[in-house]
């Protein structure tokens, strides 16, 4: 029923919210020696969550030697929010810098906001009114001599009410439009804002916690947004009815006042520790929706593969394991918000019945009206309602999901996209990596490169084999910068490639990953994708040289609207490398590129591969498992367990009895002798002849070796 602030530390008095308020945060304002301590305390506890902050971060960024040192902490500022915002330290902090940030919200919608507000004091003051007028009606009809202030007849009285009431109903409903399209607006800004923050964080952050970026997106946005204009409108209102319903409650019966007041320190108690119960469940609930939203876009995503295995009930089950969680969460607030709102309710209605059997005692001596301890009665319902709109758990609840969404604001990628110098795309020089040593930071106990050095010389092509799990993607990885290396450096044209801006020096790479990803959209939005520049022509070109010549086939041609599987593996892939090569880059990153193709589609592919490569402009990592694939490279790599073994010709290595090369071949061939398809691939030698031109059947095996 009552609102309170609820002071910074504990065992201190908990507060009404209202009037009073303003007097207790003078009081705060100017610390008293006896309170300096409490202020150190929650000095100390900004900076020590600071430097927590800090140190969490310098962990992540670990290995990124070139990431910006942390700058010295910011004095934090005293506000006198964080002196009244739940629990201590950091969480205090964050709390209050979530307020700061949810009212900065708000800035740009200040004109529609003002005038919601003008709006709001119009309709409150008329709806304050009401409990007066009845009073007054009822002394009116019950008196043996009425009379109406300022002699009008009962029918203007009437007239003047209803307008007044007609304007108030306007207001208020002028109030509720422009709050809501606020606050909507709010939101849609805050969504953009979280969105953009999201998308420029490390890909490791977002694959990790995709449902959470997710739920953060969906329902963290708007509980702030509605936590800024609710919260702001139900405030305000609830301040102009306690104070005015109190001004008039005095006004008429200070002593009946006072006794109604009487409940306000419990209520006040209970609201402080409803809000932070609440605030906890809240973020609890918000984590618990997001690893919910994680298992059904991981399972909805992968339907083709959990049906096939038929892993529909397991799946099932994963996801109300998920939502049964939620609901306990929900059941949990549900619980405490029924304890709260009953007591809260039942702590109103006899403080009602008080004042009704105290008021009784007053009429009957004639100390006040029957009409004065109805309005009495109508102010303290008006009152407790208004105050109980905008209850302190509300404020909280926004706090809680506020720190979620600005935590990831405020977030700085471990690779940050906006920092380093651009690449000239004309610049061409060699690729090295030097002394490179690399863990994922998801998995630090495991070394995938040790200390490998590799150069790839400007427009050569290498191709890197080995065993599955010997490091060959994250090699990819690290020279696209989804990571940066632990020890050592990347560097091209003799310059660390970290010095670079990440997006720069992703612009002059065409990338064909394993498993290519198409997103709705045209064809020809798809090969031009993230290249807005690029003509029909430019298109149509890139895709004849990745042998894209179904897309000639299709009723509308690079009009056909794809979805995200609506092509087979092979034709996705060679979309990929249209896509690639449009951008003209001056590396190309291909991953198992024609992993999927057909013995026909990979003869296509691998004619483009070449006309590439011959054409030596551009220096090609071939992550490669096929052998006509290989044969191809100029030189080859074999990389095992992050060390590279072996490095040469395809036929230096193949000459080389027991090379590590020769071996995985033969491990090969002896898979496509017993079930590969075969297909015929020329001017692949084989491992029988290396000098001389092999015999077709030969290449037919080796040609489809796949490592
Ligand atoms: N995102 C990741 N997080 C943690 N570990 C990873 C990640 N990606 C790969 N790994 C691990 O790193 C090691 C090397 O993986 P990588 O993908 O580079 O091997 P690969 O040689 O390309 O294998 P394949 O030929 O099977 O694709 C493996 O042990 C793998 O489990």
């Amino acid at each position: 029923m009552f609102l309170s602030a609820r002071c910074p530390y504990r065992g201190l008095k908990a507060l009404p919210f209202g009037s009073r308020s303003l007097s207790v945060q003078a009081t705060l304002r100017g610390t008293t020696p006896a309170l300096r301590p409490l202020v150190q305390y929650a000095r100390t506890a900004q900076l020590q969550a600071y430097y927590q902050r800090q140190l969490s971060t310098h962990q992540d960024s670990a290995n990124s030697p070139n990431s910006t040192p942390a700058k010295p902490p910011p004095t934090p500022k005293r506000s006198i929010l964080s002196r009244f915002l739940p629990s201590t330290g950091g969480d205090a902090t964050k709390s209050a810098s979530s307020f700061r940030s949810i009212v900065a919200l708000a800035k740009p919608e200040k004109r529609p906001l003002g005038i919601a507000i003008g709006l709001l004091l119009i309709s409150s003051s008329v709806s304050m009114t009401i409990p007066l007028t009845v009073g007054k009606l009822i002394d009116y009809f019950t008196s043996p001599t009425p009379q109406i202030p300022l002699e009008l007849s009962i029918g203007q009285a009437s007239a003047i009410l209803l307008a007044m009431f007609t304007v108030g109903a306007c207001a208020n409903a002028g109030r509720a439009m422009l709050m809501r399209t606020s606050g909507q607006r709010i939101v849609a800004r805050l969504r953009e804002k979280t969105y953009a923050a999201a998308i420029r964080q490390e890909v490791e952050f977002v694959e990790r916690g995709e449902g959470d970026v997710i739920s953060r997106l969906s329902v963290d946005s708007s509980i702030v947004g509605e936590s800024v204009t609710q919260n702001l409108s139900d405030g305000l209102r609830s301040i102009i009815m306690a104070s005015v319903g109190l001004g008039a409650m005095f006004y008429i019966s200070p002593q009946l006042t006072v006794l109604m007041l009487a409940v306000v320190p419990p209520v006040s108690l209970g609201a402080v520790f409803y809000g932070r119960y609440l605030k906890r469940l809240s973020n609890k609930t918000q984590e618990a929706l997001g690893d919910m939203t994680k298992v059904a876009q991981e399972s909805l995503s992968a339907l083709r593969t959990v049906q096939a295995y038929n892993a529909l009930p397991y799946e099932q089950s994963k996801f109300n394991e998920r939502a049964q969680h939620v609901f306990e969460l929900a059941k949990k607030e549900a619980i405490a918000s029924g304890i709260f709102f009953g007591s809260t309710g039942w702590s109103g209605n006899v403080t009602l019945l008080a004042l009704l059997g105290y008021g009784g005692t007053l009429v009957s001596s004639g100390a006040i009206s029957v009409g004065d301890l109805t309005s009495l009665l109508l102010y303290t319902v008006y009152v407790g309602g208004g105050l109980q709109t905008l209850t302190y758990s509300s404020i909280m609840r926004g706090i809680g999901a506020g720190v979620r969404i600005f935590d990831l604001l405020e977030r700085q990628p471990v690779i940050d996209p906006s920092a380093g110098v651009p690449v000239d795309s004309s610049r061409r020089g060699p690729i090295r990596f030097e002394s490179v040593t690399f863990q994922y930071p998801s998995r630090r106990e495991v070394t995938v490169l040790k200390d490998l050095d590799l150069e790839i010389k400007p427009g050569e092509s290498v191709a890197l084999v080995g065993g599955s799990g010997s490091g060959k993607s994250s090699v990819n990885s690290l020279l696209l910068r989804y990571y940066d290396p632990v020890k050592g450096k990347v560097t091209y044209d003799g310059q660390d490639i970290r010095e670079f801006n990440p997006a720069s020096w992703r612009s002059i790479i065409g990338v064909v990953p394993q498993d290519p990803v198409l997103f709705t959209g045209t064809i020809a939005s798809n090969i031009a994708y993230g290249n807005d520049t690029a003509t029909r022509e430019e298109i149509e070109y890139a895709a004849r040289q990745a042998n894209c010549e179904f897309i000639w086939g299709m009723p509308k041609g690079f009009d056909t609207e794809i979805g995200r599987l609506s092509l087979s593996g092979g034709q996705r892939q060679r979309l990929a490398i249209a896509r690639a090569l449009l951008k003209r880059p001056a590396i190309l990153a291909l991953d198992e590129a024609t992993s999927a193709l057909d013995a026909t589609s990979e003869h296509r592919v691998n004619d483009a591969i070449e006309k590439i490569l011959q054409s030596r402009q551009t220096t090609c990592l071939i992550v490669a498992h096929r052998l006509s694939t290989i044969a191809r490279a100029e030189r080859i790599i074999v990389l095992e367990d992050g060390h590279i073994t072996e490095s040469g010709t395809y036929r230096q290595l193949l000459r080389q009895q027991d090379s590590r090369f020769r071996s995985l071949m033969a491990a090969q061939l002896n898979a496509a002798d017993t079930d590969g398809p075969v297909f015929i691939e020329k001017d692949t030698p084989s491992l029988e002849d290396t000098t001389e031109q092999p015999s077709e059947s030969q290449t037919q095996k080796s040609s489809d070796a796949v490592l």
